[in-house]
């Protein structure tokens, strides 16, 4: 059996807690220290509804004195958790520029995000509404969700994952399903005398390499 590997990148400003979301997710913990994260790359092998599978994941950093966010941009990242604080509207009014980031290096069908609008404990030092994160996910459409989380109060920190993992989840199924479906819709049927002729074009990946398929049938 093979396992699917997704590779994860989480973005974000600095100090919002992406990586306490991550220590949260993998070892039940909450670090209260702050060190600035560098770069770090993190594996998991979970169980998500019902699947093995293989996570990767980037935890980058938010503070442009360790990286730029162009330098720790990755085109191999299946998909993002892009994490900003409740407490922080500078936080949150960075994302519209690095969602335009996202888009020049994936195109917008291929970017799959998961927004975390993170200590949600601190409701009375809040200063981005719950309605303004839902507002932006619906903005980036079908394949961006919304969680406001808590690696404090661990909420919501594995359900990003999760949803990020279905999410990339439910996009591979469909592509191989649009193949399937090319492979049964384009038959062509031709009669030549007494031959009858059926000619498969097998599917839009292979098509790339001009594979087409020809089956002959003869009629006696
Ligand atoms: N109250 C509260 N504090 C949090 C939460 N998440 C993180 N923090 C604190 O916020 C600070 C920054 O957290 P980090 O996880 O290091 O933030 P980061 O986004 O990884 O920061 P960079 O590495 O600089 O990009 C730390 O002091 C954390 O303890 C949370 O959900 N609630």
């Amino acid at each position: 059996m093979t396992v699917p590997i997704y590779k994860l990148t989480l973005l974000g400003d600095a100090y919002v807690g992406k990586t306490a979301i991550l220590v949260q997710y993998f070892c039940e913990n909450w670090v209260p220290d702050y060190e600035p994260t560098v770069e770090d790359s993190l594996r998991k092998a979970p169980c998500i509804d019902g699947t093995p599978v293989l996570l990767e994941i980037f935890d980058t950093a938010g503070t442009e004195q360790y990286s730029s966010v162009a330098n720790q941009l990755d085109a191999e990242t299946d998909g993002y958790i892009i994490v900003y604080s409740i407490t922080s509207r500078k936080s949150f009014n960075v994302l519209p520029a690095l969602y335009d980031q996202l888009i020049t290096l994936k195109g917008t069908k291929n970017l799959k995000i998961v927004i975390a609008g993170n200590k949600c404990d601190l409701n009375e030092e809040r200063q981005v509404s719950t309605a303004e994160g839902q507002e932006l996910a619906k903005r980036w459409g079908s394949n961006c969700a919304f969680f406001e989380t808590s690696a404090k109060k661990r909420i919501n920190c594995e359900d990003v994952f999760i949803q990020i993992v279905r999410i990339i989840a439910a996009n591979r199924k469909l592509s191989t399903n649009q193949n399937k479906m090319h492979l049964l819709i384009v038959v062509k049927f031709c009669k030549n005398n007494n031959k009858f002729s059926i000619k498969f074009e097998i599917s839009s990946t292979l098509k790339r390499y001009n594979l087409v398929c020809y089956i002959t049938i003869y009629f006696l």
